[in-house]
């Protein structure tokens, strides 16, 4: 019997290393998808929007390399959803599981890393990375 497909989700604030060690993490799985969630626009950063593009992803690109026995390593993903629409948005997380359970179906993670760091440590980081990619700030 083949074994389960797994879905990962790596999560932490801009400049934690989450795009780093997906790439690392990428080299080292074998049969591994790298997919990113979708970030929201400035208008799109409401709780319904977020999980509209959350299933809209689910649907896409999730399922179907779940189904096709790929590791799944996701940069951001629901937590993110928990974090910014639920604490930060002032939801509570057990109405937004609700919500999702009675109106959508975006599969759970298997596992997820969450990398934790001092945010005044990011700042460096990212200006860094501004200065090699070119990057505009955000906001
Ligand atoms: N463990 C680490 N130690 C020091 N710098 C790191 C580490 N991981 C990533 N970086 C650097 O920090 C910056 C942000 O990393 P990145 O992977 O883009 O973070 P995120 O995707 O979480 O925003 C990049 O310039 C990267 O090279
Ligand atoms: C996936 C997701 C992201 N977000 C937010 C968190 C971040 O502010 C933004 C993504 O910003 P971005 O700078 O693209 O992320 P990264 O940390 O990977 O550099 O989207 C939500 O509010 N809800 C979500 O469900």
């Amino acid at each position: 019997m083949s074994k389960k497909a797994l879905l990962i989700s790596i999560e932490g604030i801009d400049g934690s290393g989450k795009t780093s060690l997906i790439q690392e993490l990428k080299q080292k799985i074998p049969n591994s998808f790298v997919t990113q969630s979708p970030r929201g626009t400035e208008l799109g950063k409401k709780f319904f929007l977020f999980t509209a593009n959350h299933n809209e992803h689910a649907l896409t690109v999730i399922k179907p390399n779940l189904a096709a026995g790929k590791t799944i390593l996701v940069d951001r993903y629901i937590d993110s959803t928990f974090v910014y629409q639920g604490i930060r948005g002032k939801l509570p997380i057990d109405k937004l599981i609700e919500v999702w359970e009675k109106t959508v179906n975006i599969p759970f993670p298997d596992l997820t890393f969450v990398l934790d760091i001092e945010p005044n440590k990011t700042s460096a980081r990212v200006n860094k990375r501004r200065q090699e990619t070119g990057e505009e700030p955000n906001n």
